[in-house]
């Protein structure tokens, strides 16, 4: 990536235009806080260095959900040949033309000779004039052959044996003939370097004959997750436990965009506890330690807030975002590894995941694919604090308006697993009705 790409990259990022424009409105704030774009494109800053690693060829099997890591220049046309689409008879357009276009039990019908049948795969010969071949979808048009009739068309409506008789309706040149080439061009470029692999891109590969493919290899991301009340998922809960959701959501919610994860859950509020676990972390070999750091808990204003005490005298920064959920926040690196540490409540965990750092690994890798942005109405009122933008979650309904789903309490994680929406609120709004605009992330 050159240092223009960066720059805009990072501008980019802190505009947030192709993000949502709810997040670019750092002028309505009123609150003093840093704002989402800013703490935004700080992340990108922070992260702009993973982006140019060496491009490795993996095969097709395993590049689901990598970005391509060059453009794909397609080496063969497709379809390669001109083919059959439908099951019926090639013909030649010209025999309907003159005399005998009227066949003598089937008027508008024309006789033919039934010819060798051509089944998908085979190399036919040439089709003589009068003659009609029985072909199938797929199959390779004889040279001679520029149309097609189904074979439901057919008088009568199956495939007579070779030599006998078959009446069929007038049919244009290039009726039912799939050209070569149509689809794509050889030596046409047909996707572009930093694209998601997703089943269609892979598909499209597969069909132009590539075993495997040109992807940055994956990021390796640590998700720690930290406090002395978790317990994890499988385990009975003590009084005053509860287990660890943050942990899974968060190693999931990287896996799926692509990163290969590690999760460490760090039950502990002693700051030098966690301190040892992110040494032992972030101390192996360049090769095999994480490229960044995902924390979660720990932030906020509390007494034993861990991740905060065992960082802020290194290279990490805690400040308190103009957003709800995911205020508390902190960025910054320890021994080197970048560290994006999210707050402990889960919702504020996930928001602060799709809306500080899934934009940014799209920008700057090509994976995950963006969210849809949308615009949408309101299916019902809201009130939204001062200065602060809301991300509320929500359902799409049938008629485009968005439901929302839950209150804007952090810990409803029960409400955002039945959402399939996030609906920003700008900082400089405190009240919406029912049937306004908003902007809407589809998860
Ligand atoms: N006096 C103030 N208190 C709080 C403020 C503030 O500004 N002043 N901010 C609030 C906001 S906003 C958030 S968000 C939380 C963030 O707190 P922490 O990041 O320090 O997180 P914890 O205190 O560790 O936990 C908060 C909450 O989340 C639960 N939690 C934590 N980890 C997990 C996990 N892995 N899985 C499931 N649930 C988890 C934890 O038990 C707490 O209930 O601070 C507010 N307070
Ligand atoms: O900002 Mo906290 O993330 O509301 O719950």
């Amino acid at each position: 990536m050159t240092a223009q790409h960066r720059n805009a990259t990072s501008q980019r990022l802190a505009g947030a235009s192709e993000v949502g424009s709810a997040l670019g409105h750092v002028s309505g704030r009123v609150s003093g806080h840093p704002s989402v774009a800013d703490h935004r494109a700080r992340i990108a800053r922070l992260l702009e260095p993973l982006a140019a690693r060496p491009v490795q060829r993996v095969p097709l099997g395993e590049a689901l959900g990598a970005a391509l890591g060059e453009d794909l220049v397609a080496p063969v046309s497709l379809p390669p040949f001109d083919n059959s689409q439908m099951d019926g008879f090639a013909v030649r357009a010209a025999d309907f033309h003159g005399d005998g276009s009227d066949g003598p039990h089937a008027p508008g019908r024309r006789e033919f000779t039934v010819a060798e049948a051509i089944p998908a795969g085979a190399v036919p010969e040439c089709l003589v004039p009068g003659r009609a071949a029985p072909i199938m979808t797929g199959a390779v048009m004889p040279d001679g052959a520029d149309a097609v009739v189904p074979v439901e068309q057919a008088v009568p409506s199956a495939y007579p044996a070779a030599g006998e008789t078959v009446l069929l309706p007038r049919a244009e040149a290039g009726t039912f003939v799939r050209r070569a080439g149509s689809d794509v061009e050889a030596g046409a470029v047909v996707l572009l370097a930093g694209t998601p692999l997703g089943p269609a891109q892979l598909g499209l590969a597969a069909a132009l004959g590539f075993g495997d493919l040109p992807v940055r290899p994956p990021l390796r991301a640590a998700v720690v997750s930290t406090g002395a009340e978790l317990a994890a998922p499988g385990d009975a809960l003590a009084p005053g436990q509860i287990h660890d959701a943050n942990g899974p959501l968060l190693a999931a919610a990287l896996r799926e965009a692509g990163l290969a994860v590690e999760h460490l859950a760090v039950r502990t509020d002693d700051p030098a506890e966690l301190l040892l676990a992110l040494e032992c972390l972030a101390r192996p070999s360049a090769d095999e330690g994480p490229d960044l750091i995902v924390t979660t808990g720990g932030v906020s204003q509390g007494a034993f807030e861990a991740t905060k005490l065992a960082l802020a005298g290194g290279d990490v920064e805690f400040s308190h975002l103009a957003m709800q959920p995911g205020g508390p926040q902190g960025l910054g690196a320890f021994r080197g590894v970048p560290v994006i540490a999210f707050p402990g409540n889960p919702v504020s965990c996930w928001i602060s995941w799709e809306v500080l750092l899934r934009p940014v690994l799209s920008e700057l890798l090509g994976a995950p694919r963006p969210r849809r942005v949308l615009s949408s109405r309101l299916g019902e009122p809201l009130v939204s604090p001062a200065g602060k933008l809301q991300i509320r979650r929500g359902r799409l309904r049938r008629d485009g308006a968005v439901q929302l789903v839950g209150g804007p309490g952090s810990h409803l994680l029960g409400a955002l697993a039945s959402s399939d929406a996030l609906v920003m609120v700008p900082e400089h709004v405190t009240e919406l009705s029912a049937g306004a605009e908003v902007e809407v992330w589809l998860t």
